[in-house]
């Protein structure tokens, strides 16, 4: 899948290869007035865990919004492989704590790419979203409603929500901000087997232990990237003392 934004016609970006699953060069994006990417450019390669830092402000929630789909860059390409939209966990504060759903409705929500919202479920469709519930182990929460859920609990239900989805590429928006280390360990452990099964994960992240456990680390400061690569040799004492 190919996304062409407006773009100097000098600066063609080669196809991505078969290992590579999002490529974006030159992505410029932000809100009305307020330019926030600046010519962001990577590739993301096929079944590896991405960890994307950099301070506050500093676009990690911009770039995952326009890999997601729902901010269109204002110019630059970005190129994706599959046929299915990636699942995106937005930031915790971005999902309404008022929202009058149930955790099994909204599990529910991630099959409604496949479905439509007017739909009946199939039976494959049930089956997908009790899976999604046992993996995060809230089976037995499924009828409780989500605004009534702890943070750590009502996390679980939306990265339900997105395993429901059956999308191979998951964009989460620090999922593990605000949690007990347990429940930080054991989503992180899921997000890692996820990678090993399949799926290519995205995640921003202020804890830099779980940065330095990706595979690859995008630093970004005031919408530039000013780092790519190993977690090692990018979250280096120079370069977070910049950030
Ligand atoms: N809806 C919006 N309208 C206008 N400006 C916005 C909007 N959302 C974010 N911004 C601005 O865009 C810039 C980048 O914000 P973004 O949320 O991408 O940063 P971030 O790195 O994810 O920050 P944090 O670590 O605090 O979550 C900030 O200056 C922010 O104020």
């Amino acid at each position: 899948m190919k996304i062409m934004f407006k773009k100097p016609p000098s600066s063609p970006a080669p196809p991505p290869d078969r290992s590579t699953h999002i490529r974006f060069s030159a992505l410029c994006a932000g809100y009305p007035g307020r330019p926030v990417l600046r010519q962001v450019s990577a590739d993301i390669g096929k079944m590896t865990m991405t960890a994307l830092v950099g301070p506050n402000g500093s676009g990690k929630s911009t770039l995952l919004g326009v890999l997601a789909g729902v901010i269109k860059p204002t110019s630059g390409d970005l190129l994706r492989s599959g046929d299915r939209p990636p699942a995106f966990v937005p930031q915790r504060g971005a999902v309404g704590d008022a929202l009058p759903l149930t955790v099994r409705q909204t599990v529910e929500m991630g099959r409604w790419g496949d479905r439509g919202p007017w739909r009946r479920l199939t039976a494959r469709d049930h089956g997908t979203v009790n899976a999604a519930l046992d993996r995060l182990a809230i089976g037995d929460l499924a009828p409780r409603q989500l605004g009534e859920l702890s943070g750590g609990q009502r996390q679980r239900a939306l990265i339900a929500q997105a395993l429901a989805q059956e999308s191979d590429l998951l964009l989460l928006d620090e999922p593990t901000t605000g949690l007990d280390p347990e429940a930080r360990e054991s989503i992180g452990t899921l997000l890692t087997t996820l990678v090993t099964e399949g799926a290519t994960v995205i995640q921003a992240t202020h804890d830099l232990a779980t940065a330095r456990t990706a595979d690859t680390c995008l630093l970004l400061q005031d919408g530039h990237l000013t780092g790519q690569g190993d977690p090692d040799q990018v979250l280096t004492t120079a370069a977070l003392a910049g950030a």
